[in-house]
């Protein structure tokens, strides 16, 4: 039995190395990732993924390959980094974490004084620290979830359902959503988790339950479809929980496609629907959702299924990994990567800094964040 880690992101000076979440919850391995145009790669296939995670990796990648590149002069340094970081941003276009990073990290090489050497140093340092600061930003997510709940849920146990896969392995450590689940555990407030297996992707089957089982957190899957039924026979579930890719001015919210139809069935069974982010998933230049591009996956993604090849009682028998066809051959396939929850039915947004509701004419102020 290989033991599974809870890192998607291991880094040092020496190298950037990613844990393969095509291969999860099957195998567990490390690949590395040398340069932007790995990193591109890498995010694009889904290898990493999660909005934090790709813009950490992206940042990262572009340090890795800074410090082992020569510069002469300091204008070089800053057009490479302005080229790359640009193309970087092509790779997945919902998430708004990965050009918001993008942005921060040219701005800060293009206002840097000094020579080459001290831009590489500055824009490594700069990487370095979104790693670290992300992790923070989690557990104080956490802990601003669970006190949102207790005030506005109260001291009782309850459950709760969450979509896609929010937690270690989509941040640099910990998650948003799944963040708050484990924060609201760990104050032994939580009766049940409910992870929805997240088709196509099966980022909740293969990762949610599986950092989920990790934690020993209580638990149990179902498929998308199961979803309203679940609200209508159990009660005990009194809060939706989900991340973002990005939250709009008004505050609609892109998250993976699934979201919307649990916002709508959260506000049919009086379930609390909170959206749980760094405040560096909003986006205050984008209005509303109707601004947010979705992103198109291929229909392979919906047709194929990957995982050990089983026997008829469902028991593992080779160690082999495959991928198989599901659907009938020739059928068209429509699959958008994400979807938006509409403000209205959002209750709360839950960031690292606090949370917001909306004020008594049904609007956010997320640009509070920001002042
Ligand atoms: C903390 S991760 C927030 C979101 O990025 C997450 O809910 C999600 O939609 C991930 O989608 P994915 O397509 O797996 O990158």
């Amino acid at each position: 039995m290989v033991t599974m880690v809870l890192e998607a992101i291991k880094y040092t000076p020496q190298g950037l190395y990613i844990l393969d979440q095509l291969r999860l919850p099957h195998e567990s391995v490390y690949i590395p990732i040398a340069n932007s145009v790995d990193a591109f790669n890498a995010i694009r296939s889904m290898t990493v993924r999660g909005a934090p995670a790709i813009a950490i990796v992206a940042s990262l990648a572009l340090a890795v390959e800074l410090a082992n590149k020569e510069f002469h002069i300091a204008d070089e340094v800053r057009v490479f980094v302005s080229e790359k970081l640009k193309y970087l941003v092509t790779s997945r276009p919902t998430a708004v974490n990965l050009s918001d990073a993008a942005q921060k990290l040219e701005n800060l090489v293009n206002e840097t004084e000094g020579d080459a050497k001290t831009l590489v140093g500055t824009y490594i340092a700069a990487a370095e620290k979104m790693l670290v600061d992300d992790v923070n930003d989690n557990t104080n997510i956490g802990r601003n979830g669970l006190e949102w709940s207790k005030k506005t849920i109260g001291k009782d146990k309850f459950s709760i359902l969450t979509i896609c896969n929010t937690g270690s392995l989509a941040t640099a450590g910990y998650g948003t959503a799944l963040g708050i689940i484990r924060s609201i555990h760990r104050d032994g407030l939580l009766s049940h988790a409910y992870a929805l297996e997240t088709r196509p992707y099966n980022q909740g089957s293969r990762l949610t339950a599986y950092e989920l089982v990790h934690d020993n957190i209580p638990a149990t899957l179902i498929t998308d479809s199961m979803a309203s039924v679940l609200l209508k026979t159990h009660p005990e579930i009194k809060m939706i929980v989900v991340g973002a890719d990005r939250v709009a001015k008004n505050g609609d919210t892109a998250n993976k496609i699934g979201t919307y139809q649990l916002s709508i069935i959260a506000k049919h069974h009086g379930v609390k629907f909170v959206v749980a982010a760094p405040t560096t998933s909003i986006d205050l230049r984008t209005k509303s959702g109707e601004d947010i591009v979705i992103e198109q996956r291929k229909p392979q993604e919906l047709v194929t299924v990957r995982g050990p090849v089983i026997d008829t009682e469902g028991n593992v028998t080779k160690e082999e990994v495959r991928t198989v066809h599901i659907a009938a051959p020739g059928i068209g396939v429509w699959n958008p990567a994400f979807d938006v929850a509409p403000a209205a039915l959002i209750d709360a947004i839950v960031t690292e800094k606090g949370v917001v509701e909306k004020d008594e004419n049904g609007k956010f102020h997320l640009e509070s964040f920001f002042l």
